[in-house]
């Protein structure tokens, strides 16, 4: 199984390399383009065999810190922002500068997560980074840290990683960190065993997923959830160190490889789960979250005993089970006032014209 993830990772012909900040930037340093052109020379050697790369890289804030007398990461929103407009301009330069060594043209992609939610600008997204791809220009992504609010960031760029390599169709995902693979345990709080392959969730039991350095944010916990993502769309990933990057680019048995679900989650089933942000949550009896997540039925208002948000037909809402645990997510059939008047009511109950399940099974994905 692992070999063959393997091999799917050394022959993709698409691939979303991420790069993360600790790999980019230091404190003290601030952006350090020499370890930047190694990683613009692996990516473009891949290129050069055939492959096709978007970057995601990470650092705008890292590079941001020294020029505004910054001496460690900012806690608040507004300083981040601040700090990321400025070493946005300076990742984005140099990363130009360090493609334009191979006579290379680069493109700034900057995204929110609210962007890959909605449709259309999905679509934008996804047709801009084509256009890219087919004009032979690296597209550098990196999200729009300036007008993400809280609530609207990525959890990090690992998440964004995965939901670009998702929106572009992509083979593999390589996330390149300052660490070189998955452990059983943090390495930095000392013995810790590297784990070379992730075939299932079971290889993870008991795996301790800590918090990142002084400049990354997710940490190992964000990778893992980024793995996972990946994996439900079908694609392979490579946790691997950045300085590993021309071995991890071309096929070099390094970092640790997350094999993908066989089969992949519909395009659909895969927002709903992964992109859209909720607009609400539906709380649901014991039965009901046995039918939705056990027997992957339908959800019928009669096992719905409660609403809260104000939301419509055709949005993404939570299925909280008993002890307000979300259970699941899906595309629900009514407005919330409507189902506050036929909620715990059988189906055959209803006036006919409502007759049908508030969140039909194709459109639900247990968590
Ligand atoms: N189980 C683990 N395996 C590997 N690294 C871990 C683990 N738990 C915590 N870490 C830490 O996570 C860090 C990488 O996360 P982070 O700093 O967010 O990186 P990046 O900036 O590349 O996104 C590593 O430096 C490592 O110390
Ligand atoms: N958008 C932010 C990066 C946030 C982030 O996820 O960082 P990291 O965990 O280092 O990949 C920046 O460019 O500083």
């Amino acid at each position: 199984m692992l070999g063959s993830t393997r091999e799917s990772i050394a022959s993709a012909h698409s691939i979303v390399v991420k790069i993360g900040s600790s790999a980019l930037t230091s404190l003290v340093a601030g952006l350090d383009t020499h370890r930047l052109d190694l990683l613009a020379d692996a990516i473009e050697a891949r290129m050069r065999a055939g492959s096709d790369v978007v970057v995601v890289s990470s650092g705008a804030v890292g590079a941001g810190l020294a020029p505004l007398g910054l001496t460690k990461r900012p806690r608040d929103l507004a300083t981040k922002q601040a700090a990321a407009s400025v070493g946005q301009l300076a990742l984005a330069h140099a990363w130009g500068t360090s493609f334009a060594r191979y006579g290379r043209t680069v493109g700034q992609v900057l995204l929110t997560a609210d962007d890959i939610a909605r449709r259309t600008q999905h679509r934008n997204a996804q047709r801009t980074l084509d256009r890219l791809r087919a004009l032979h220009a690296v597209a550098i992504v990196n999200e729009n840290d300036t007008v993400a609010t809280t609530e609207l960031r990525f959890g990090d760029n690992d998440r964004l990683a995965a939901l670009v390599a998702h929106l572009v169709g992509a083979d593999a995902l390589i996330l390149l960190s300052d660490v070189d693979g998955l452990y059983d345990g943090d390495p930095r709080k000392g013995d810790a065993t590297l784990i070379p392959e992730v075939n299932s969730p079971e290889d993870l039991d008991g795996v301790v997923a800590g918090s990142g350095g002084a400049l990354g944010t997710g940490g190992m916990a964000s990778k893992l959830s980024a793995a996972r993502l990946a994996a439900d769309s079908g694609v392979p990933v490579l946790l691997a160190a950045a300085s590993d990057a021309a071995q991890a680019l071309s096929g070099a048995d390094v970092g640790t490889a997350f094999a993908p679900r066989p089969t992949r989650l519909s395009a659909r089933r895969f927002w709903v789960r992964h992109a859209a942000d909720t607009s609400g949550d539906l709380h649901l009896d014991e039965g009901a979250v046995r039918a939705v997540v056990s027997k992957r039925r339908s959800l019928l208002s009669a096992g719905i005993v409660g609403v809260s948000g104000d939301f419509h037909a055709g949005d993404v809402v939570s299925l909280m089970g008993p002890g307000e645990k979300p259970v699941a997510r899906g595309v629900v059939a009514f407005d919330a006032a409507e189902i506050e008047e036929i909620l715990g009511r059988s189906t055959a109950d209803l006036p006919a014209d409502m007759q049908r399940p508030v969140v039909h099974a194709d459109d639900l994905v247990a968590l």
